[in-house]
């Protein structure tokens, strides 16, 4: 094989133009990492052939026909950053049995058909890298595969979608709506073409799944992912959370113990105290529990261009490496665990904030606090708060662990009783306590 490695991209938008020009700026460095290995784009597969663009691609190159990139012997590896699923997992199907090496950024796709990708892969003795599909230019599967290859995780936190980080970033500090934000989010380049995906939480979820496959060889699928997405979220919840000194985020969490597997996109209020906090706009962060390691964080930017692109083409610095020494092969060993077992609903256990309106009148309170003992629940934290000119009062509590079906039980009884007007909200509370001034103002009696 030449020194020059052949590249074939296949899309050439938000990530795809990013590879382009860390391709061109840091040639230098990739000269230098690869061990003198050139890269060469040979083919790049658009939708649009006329469409304007940035960047110094030789328009020459731009193809809409796959086959002129999957089948050519002079491309060594296939760079997939189209998105979407069914096409792609055609194309880098056949890109596999033509042998070639393929780096992607597709999430979807490795949520989805990681396993037997991963395992055609194998088969192929090619390479199979994808560490952009999740924390976009966090090194985050790269941690987790080799950083932290010797511990047991036990638990990931993570904010792992852009998009909803900055909606929510600028929701809580501009005020902006939601619509607003979303459409300043699309602008940047952070959401999907379809951004039902990010608001919703599947992408998250997707990101989720391949986190749970590396850190626990857990098969876990996308149906099994607890989700709930951030298209309910007010800015009422958003500012009642500031005002207890916690900030609202997207929240993906997997877990495993004795009981099993559990994993979870919902929002989530965190403590104002707490590190993921702080991370604000289109960044990332991955909290992980290793029993040896304890607890690291892992942050950086997780949408966009460039962010992005750096992670594909660090996957691409390594199949050259792996090219040259001539031990090209996926990491089969990190595709999932047959056996996974998923946790049930009754062994899910988390705190919970509640918050309801309540007709302020004589019994309310006792009503109120009857539902949570007779459920065998305690509260951390209860709070009420006026609600101006109107009889009902805004109430609010945290309470101790319990588990998610005993959250539902509360739930539906609460909403039951006659002196509760709504329940307005409920959202799963992690990573510690907050100072919030115990039973404040206790109007009703
Ligand atoms: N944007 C981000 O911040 C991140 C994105 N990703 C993932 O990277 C991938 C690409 O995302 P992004 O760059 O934002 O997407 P874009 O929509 O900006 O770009 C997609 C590119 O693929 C081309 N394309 C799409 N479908 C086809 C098709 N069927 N045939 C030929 N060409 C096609 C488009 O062609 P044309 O230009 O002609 O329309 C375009 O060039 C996705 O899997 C996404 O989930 C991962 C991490 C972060
Ligand atoms: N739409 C995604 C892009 C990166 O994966 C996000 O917003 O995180
Ligand atoms: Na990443």
């Amino acid at each position: 094989m030449s020194d020059k490695i052949g590249i074939g991209l296949l899309g050439l938008g938000t990530v795809g133009s990013g590879i382009i020009h860390i391709l061109e700026h840091h040639k230098k460095e990739l000269m230098a990492k690869t061990g003198a290995a050139d890269v060469d784009i040979r083919r790049v597969l658009v939708r649009d052939l006329e469409k304007q663009r940035d960047g110094h691609v030789n328009r020459d190159l731009y193809t809409t026909r796959a086959e002129e990139v999957l089948e050519d012997p002079n491309i060594d590896l296939v760079v997939e950053v189209m998105g979407g699923v069914e096409e792609a997992r055609q194309y880098i199907e056949k890109a596999l049995k033509n042998r070639k090496h393929i780096v992607t950024a597709n999430k979807d796709l490795m949520a989805l058909h990681g396993d037997e990708l991963l395992a055609l892969a194998d088969r192929q003795n090619c390479e199979l890298l994808y560490e952009a599909s999740v924390a976009g230019g966090i090194p985050i599967l790269r941690s987790l595969t080799e950083g932290l290859a010797s511990d047991r995780i036990t638990k990931m936190i993570g904010i792992v979608n852009g998009t909803t980080n900055y909606m929510l970033t600028k929701m809580t500090q501009e005020e902006l709506s939601y619509d607003e934000a979303l459409q300043q989010a699309q602008e940047l380049g952070f959401a999907e073409s379809d951004p039902t995906a990010d608001v919703e939480g599947l992408d998250a979820a997707r990101k989720m799944v391949i986190l749970a496959r590396l850190g626990f060889y857990a098969s876990v699928q996308l149906d099994e992912v607890h989700l709930k997405g951030m298209t309910a979220v007010t800015a009422e919840d958003i500012a009642f959370g500031q005002q207890l000194g916690y900030t609202l985020k997207l929240i993906g969490l997997a877990e495993r113990n004795e009981e099993g597997v559990e994993v979870s996109v919902e929002p989530v209020f965190i403590p104002d105290s707490h590190p993921l906090a702080s991370v604000h706009d289109e960044y990332n962060a991955v909290y992980v529990y290793g029993e040896a390691v304890g607890e690291t964080m892992f942050y950086g930017p997780g949408a966009g261009s460039l962010p992005t692109a750096t992670a594909v083409v660090s996957d691409v610095v390594s199949v050259i490496r792996q090219i040259r020494l001539g031990t090209a092969k996926a990491e089969v060993n990190l595709s999932a665990d047959e056996e996974t077992v998923l946790k049930k609903d009754e062994d899910i256990y988390a705190k919970y904030f509640i918050r309801l309106h309540a007709h302020d009148v004589a019994g309310a309170f006792k009503k109120i606090t009857s539902v949570f003992t007779s459920n065998k629940v305690s509260f951390e934290k209860l709070i009420q708060l006026p609600l101006d000119s109107t009889d009902l009062a805004e109430v609010a509590m945290v309470t101790h662990e319990t588990s998610r079906s005993s959250l539902e039980k509360i739930s539906d009884d609460l909403a039951s009783l006659d002196v509760v007007e709504t329940v307005k909200s409920r959202y799963r509370v992690e990573g510690g306590e907050v100072d919030v001034p115990e039973q404040r103002d206790l109007a009703l009696v």
